[in-house]
């Protein structure tokens, strides 16, 4: 007998993101164990109007819940794959990697318009430097604007008229049920994912050993090959999601094939490779090696520097 404590923070994405966890995970837990929902109000869910990459970016949705689970309150937490630090905190493991959704990102926009479609100068909102780049990389004559808040918010935002169109995860919104509103699935040739976009992470203590072993049972191992090779890429950089990186890979058998870019911001230059092999932590090295002898570290510390300014 054991109550498991589930942490997650409140917003209904991430509540959606948990129940689903929990649902998968029924089939794997003993059956005189239960589940239970805590929520977790983060940092970054409290600060809603400063841009994000300006309040220190990615770990500060995931601090507290990490606290929460060291400290015994809780003994699972769900996250983004996209949202984790390349560090974990000493104590602490990821359990499970889920299934990954579809990767890409959408557009939706107000009219109805494409990305190919959209006037010249729309507006696009959006506070993902990575996102942005690859838009000014593909349509140089759009303009991007920072939007904030949980996907709810924004697209109030853009329907309210802040934008002609929001760039979202194509997994986020099919978790919220909103497909229907979605104007375009962007493909990744245009604009290459996020590092662990559409995958989720389940994390727990590395010493709760019945824990780890009822997770191993819902890790889906190809996703988990995908993601290390680009979170071995993505850390190279020193960099999360607030800076211009993205790196999808994906997994035919036991290959893997990595790409990724580092971007300027305002779409030129766009460094971009590839690389194929077996040993995803291997393949990340090769490709971030490859990117820094195109120049990726200088351009990433100019970024830095701006978003500190
Ligand atoms: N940046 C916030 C964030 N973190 C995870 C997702 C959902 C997509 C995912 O699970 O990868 C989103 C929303 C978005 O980027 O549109």
């Amino acid at each position: 007998m054991r109550t498991v404590i589930i942490g997650t923070r409140r917003s209904d994405l991430a509540v959606t993101q948990t129940e689903w966890v929990m649902e998968s995970l029924q089939e794997h837990i003993p059956a005189s164990w239960e589940m239970q929902q805590e929520k977790i109000v983060t940092r970054g869910d409290q600060i809603l109007n400063v841009t994000l990459s300006k309040v220190g970016g990615k770990g500060l949705f995931v601090k507290e819940i990490e606290q929460a689970l060291l400290d015994g309150r809780i003994d699972l937490a769900v996250h983004s794959m996209k949202d984790l630090p390349g560090e974990m905190p000493e104590g602490l493991t990821m359990g499970a990697v889920t299934l990954r959704e579809d990767p890409r990102d959408c557009l939706i926009s107000r009219t109805g318009a494409t990305l190919n479609e959209l006037p010249e100068n729309a507006w696009i909102g959006t506070s993902s430097l990575r996102r942005q780049a690859q838009i000014l990389a593909y349509r140089p004559d759009l303009r991007v604007k920072p939007v904030r808040g949980n996907l709810n918010t924004r697209f109030k935002k853009l329907m309210e008229g802040q934008f002609d169109a929001i760039v979202l995860a194509a997994s986020g919104i099919a978790r919220m049920g909103w497909q229907d509103r979605v104007t375009e699935i962007i493909s990744d040739r245009v604009m290459l994912p996020a590092v662990g976009q559409g995958a989720l992470a389940v994390q727990c203590r590395a010493d709760d050993d019945e824990m780890l072993e009822v997770l191993q049972g819902m890790n889906h191992r190809e996703t988990e090959m995908a993601v290390q090779a680009e979170r071995t890429f993505l850390h190279a950089f020193e960099g999360g999601c607030h800076l211009p990186i993205a790196g999808y890979a994906t997994v035919k058998g036991d290959r893997i094939q990595l790409r990724g870019l580092v971007a300027d911001p305002g779409g030129q230059p766009v460094l971009s490779g590839s690389s194929e092999g077996a040993e995803g932590v291997r393949l990340g090295r090769l490709l971030s090696n490859d990117l820094m002898d195109q120049g990726a570290r200088e351009l990433l510390d100019s970024v830095r520097e701006g978003i500190q300014s």
